[in-house]
């Protein structure tokens, strides 16, 4: 397992769902200059999917095989479909930045909090289940993926009084400013420790 170094942070962001975790932690993310760590999944790339971006999509073989490896510093099934971080791809992101982010459901924050300790902070997005629906129906998504959405709502809103932070994502770009100066605060800390 990577040892992080004294400045290095990891910001997991989770939550339900269609809540907007991708949206806000990505733009959150540019903003402030930090790399995201993608996973590997074994999940059928969607149309506006691309490879090496959204994730890693890899074959349930590959999955197997970096799993028996050792290679995964967390990995979980969802529904038949595999995730995982591997532990390579932590260590080179922090080649050039002292802070990562990543998007974990619940299982998967938990774990990297067991693993890196006061490393981790997580940040939990969420909305009304309702706004979820709503927003989801515009986008023209397909019924089958909003009831895989829905399937762990209540499980995933659960685990939101263990994380450090959280946001309710209404309006986005009011998500995003309230997301960005927390983080701030922790980079510019790292920063000021410099001084
Ligand atoms: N624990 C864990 N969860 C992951 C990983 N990658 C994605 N997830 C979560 O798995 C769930 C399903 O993700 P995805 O297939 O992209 O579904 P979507 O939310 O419908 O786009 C989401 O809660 C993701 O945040 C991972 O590497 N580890
Ligand atoms: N505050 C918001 N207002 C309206 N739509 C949003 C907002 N945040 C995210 N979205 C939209 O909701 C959809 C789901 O967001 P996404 O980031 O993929 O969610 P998650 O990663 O939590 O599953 C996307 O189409 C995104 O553009």
């Amino acid at each position: 397992m990577y040892q992080l170094k004294e400045k290095e942070m990891i910001f997991v962001f989770t939550g339900p769902d269609g809540s907007g975790r991708k949206t806000v932690a990505d733009m959150v993310g540019s903003t402030l200059g930090i790399n995201k760590v993608l996973s590997y999944t074994t999940r059928a790339k969607r149309p506006a999917e691309t490879d090496g971006q959204d994730y890693h999509f890899i074959s349930e073989d590959e999955f197997k095989r970096a799993l028996a490896n050792d290679e995964f510093i967390e990995a979980v099934e969802i529904d038949g479909v595999h995730y995982g971080i591997k532990d390579k791809d932590i260590e080179e992101m922090f080649r050039d930045n002292d802070f990562i982010y990543l998007i974990l459901n619940a299982e998967g924050a938990r774990m990297l909090k067991q693993r890196y300790g006061e490393k981790v902070t997580r940040l939990f997005i969420y909305v009304d289940r309702d706004i979820i629906i709503e927003r989801q129906k515009e986008l023209g998504v397909s019924d089958e993926v909003l009831d895989q959405h829905f399937k762990h709502y209540d499980e995933d809103m659960a685990y939101m009084p263990e994380c450090k932070h959280a946001f309710e994502n209404m309006d986005l770009a009011h998500t995003v400013f309230a997301v960005t100066n927390v983080l701030e605060q922790y980079m510019s800390r790292d920063l000021l420790e410099k001084d």
